[in-house]
């Protein structure tokens, strides 16, 4: 039972641990981190700067290493990969999309060269038709012949999506792919992303600190911290009407051991701190703020 459970699910972090230590001083990047992607899905994790999001990318890219804890990607432990294992995994099983433009293309080679160099490296036969092919799901093939120096920046991440998906990656993973566009620019980054995920059913992980990623993804985790708090799911409804409703609606995570953390601005209205007070009802959980007497 429990290995179709995990053959669902294409990331798996539990309680996640990275700890730097710098100059004697340690900093706990990630502190328990939980958050599963089931195959197939689009998530995004959005977090304030400082959060943790970039230290969780290069954990899943295989570029570091966790402290402790869970970390799979697609079955590989991201704990004990090494060597060979680790080349075949970035080659074959991911792709990344990060911030730098000039992380993900060779600037001396046009774009259609681009995306060919890593299915050259993985020897895939038939390369002119895939790239051709997915230069055009990403909405750039006018610009196969242009070197990044000729296109915009947000045609420049749309060609770096065609280059994570040459090898057909189970998952994509994207370090603040709009980090450097404009908000129109960056609508259409998010578009290209679910489009690949639609046309080519990769599961994509995206992190970012812009917030609007939100309505382009099925499911948004908040990361603060380095631990995931909220999720806001997103689903389409019907009205009485026949007209489709768009649906956000925003859940705590609940990790294994049953700890919650509550949204910011509900602990603000409510001005909970330090110790509340709760309530098993029939079918939920009350929460209310500690007002014995005493209390400020
Ligand atoms: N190599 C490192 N050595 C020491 N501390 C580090 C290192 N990398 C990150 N950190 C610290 O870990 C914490 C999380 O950093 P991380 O880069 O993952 O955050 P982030 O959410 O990606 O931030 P940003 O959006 O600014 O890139 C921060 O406090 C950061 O200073």
């Amino acid at each position: 039972m429990t290995v179709a459970v995990d053959e669902r699910r294409d990331i798996v972090c539990e309680d996640l641990v990275r700890i730097y230590t710098a100059e004697g001083v340690e900093v706990q990047a990630l502190q328990g981190l939980n958050l599963r992607v089931d195959a197939g899905e689009v998530v995004a994790v959005v977090g304030a700067s400082g959060s943790g999001k970039s230290t969780l990318l290069n954990i899943l890219s295989g570029l570091d290493t966790p402290t402790a804890g869970v970390a799979k990607v697609a079955g590989h432990d991201m704990l004990t990969m090494k060597g060979r294992e680790r080349v075949r995994y970035q080659r074959h099983t991911v792709g990344f999309v990060w911030q730098q433009t000039s992380r993900n293309l060779l600037p001396y080679l046009t774009a259609a060269e681009n995306v060919a160099v890593p299915a050259a490296i993985a020897g895939r036969r038939s390369r002119a038709e895939r790239v051709e092919l997915l230069l055009e799901a990403m909405g750039v093939a006018h610009c196969g012949d242009r070197r990044p120096g000729e296109m915009s920046g947000g045609e420049q991440q749309r060609v770096a999506i065609a280059v994570a998906l040459v090898n057909e990656p189970r998952v994509l993973l994207a370090d603040e792919p709009t980090g450097e566009l404009d908000e129109a620019t960056s609508a259409d980054v998010f578009e290209a992303i679910r489009h690949a995920n639609t046309e080519f059913g990769v599961t994509v992980l995206v992190v970012t600190h812009d917030q609007t990623v939100a309505g382009h993804v099925g499911r948004t985790v908040q990361i603060r911290d380095g631990r995931t708090a909220t999720e806001i799911l997103r689903r389409t409804e019907l009205d009485e009407h026949g007209q489709e409703q768009h649906i956000a609606e925003e859940f705590a995570v609940l990790d294994r051991a049953g700890r919650l953390q509550l949204p910011d601005d509900f602990v603000g209205a409510l001005r909970l701190e330090d110790r509340v007070r709760l309530a098993l009802e029939p079918d939920h959980i009350g929460v209310w703020p500690d007002e014995r007497e005493g209390r400020e």
